[in-house]
């Protein structure tokens, strides 16, 4: 049977790979301070004072944030005022001109031209390793790419042929729970878009809710519930950007049908049928994981796995037109009952992609060999 211990090997989360989301705005008014010529940039519009003593005063205590911050160590200070940093520190990524300069600059280090995007999901990673001839382009290269801050996302783009298919492939994806805004987090998706890609596949690692599903089984997400979305964080808000797709983009049909039904066609052929499902995935904010009543509750709602990503990378690309497949390892199953020992944690999560992985890759590859053959049809 599918086993989920943890193996003696599992490496342990290291806290210095995890960004805070507390310390995130540490970072942004570091970045800040940087595009501005450092020390002497202008720190007017984080709402210090005028008068030349204060600003002297405020600056020395924003270079040891900054110091302490680029240190990974918590502050001393106790709190950083949110007037230190302007709205578009918070809303900035994402913008047509943002993306297009990411977009060329990777057009003009890679002769690849990617049709196919993949997104690989928490200890999924290995897929990137089946490109062939593979040009890798770590994030913190890449022009207005955020950083990957979480453990089992190498934080790497990957170009080359997937089955003969040119495809761009991201190694790592970027999380709400990391703090970076939602449109940073999507910026790959108009990136893709730019650079040609007309077809999407996302994996993920989810917690199964349905109680039918086992460890290890993969889901084909079939719809989704974008639960951040019903307090208004959608990527789509704020001004649209009729270069990237419509105002009001439709998400009744955002998980093509036709590519759901080859994805069951190839799991039937190459043996999976037994461990393939079809649900409704659930995206929460994270990163804590879920209490029992919210999995009782997601459940009575109609879900049957939750996570915490590929929602909004999928309305990012669904708005600006691109075919989207998407799959769930059930990567652990979701506490549902008070009597139960069982604790959601991370390393049982990367684990479990461990030892789906292989299948999961075969998977993917073989739909991607098949998009080839049936382009004529999409
Ligand atoms: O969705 P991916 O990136 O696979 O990662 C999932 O696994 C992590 C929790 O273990 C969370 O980030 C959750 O979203
Ligand atoms: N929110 C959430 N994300 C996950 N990612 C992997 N497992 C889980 C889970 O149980 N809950």
């Amino acid at each position: 049977m599918f086993s989920v211990s943890c193996a003696p090997d599992v490496v342990p989360v290291a806290v210095t790979h995890q960004t805070t989301p507390a310390l995130w705005p540490i970072r942004a008014l570091s970045r800040s301070v940087t595009s501005r010529g450092g020390r002497d940039g202008d720190v007017s519009r984080w709402g210090v004072g005028k008068k030349k003593k204060k600003k002297k005063k405020s600056r020395s205590r924003s270079s040891s944030i900054i110091r302490e911050a680029e240190h990974n160590v918590e502050p001393s200070c106790c709190s950083i005022r949110s007037n230190m940093l302007s709205m578009s520190d918070f809303v900035s990524g994402g913008s047509y001109e943002q993306c297009r300069e990411t977009a060329d600059w990777l057009l003009s280090n890679t002769q690849v031209r990617p049709t196919v995007g993949i997104v690989c999901g928490s200890g999924l990673g290995g897929l990137a390793e089946m490109i062939k001839d593979p040009e890798i382009f770590k994030y913190s290269d890449i022009p207005n790419f955020p950083r990957s801050t979480v453990h089992g996302h190498a934080g790497r783009l990957v170009f080359g042929t997937l089955k003969g298919k040119p495809c761009v492939c991201m190694q790592g994806r970027f999380h709400l729970y990391e703090g970076y805004p939602i449109q940073k987090i999507t910026l790959p998706m108009r990136v893709f878009k730019l650079l040609g890609v007309e077809t999407m596949i996302m994996t993920n690692a989810a917690g199964g809710l349905n109680q039918d599903y086992k460890v290890g089984d993969v889901m084909i997400i079939k719809d989704h519930i974008n639960m951040p979305g019903f307090a208004g964080v959608n990527p789509l808000a704020g001004p649209n950007d009729d270069r990237f797709g419509v105002r009001f983009p439709c998400m009744s049909d955002a998980y093509d049908r036709e590519l759901r039904q080859l994805a069951h066609d190839v799991a039937s052929e190459l043996g999976y049928s037994h461990f393939l499902r079809e649900g409704v995935y659930c995206v929460l904010g994270g990163p804590s994981f879920e209490t029992i009543a919210e999995c009782r509750m997601l459940n009575r709602l109609g879900a049957d796995a939750v996570g915490m990503s590929t929602v909004h990378e999928v309305i990012v690309a669904r708005h600006a037109g691109m075919r989207c497949f998407a799959l769930s390892l059930i990567s652990n199953r979701a506490v549902m009952d008070y009597d139960s020992q069982e604790k959601a944690n991370h390393e049982e999560v990367l684990e479990t992609g461990r030892q789906r992985a292989e299948q999961l890759e075969k998977l993917v590859s073989t739909v991607v060999s098949r998009l080839e053959h049936n382009n004529n049809n999409f």
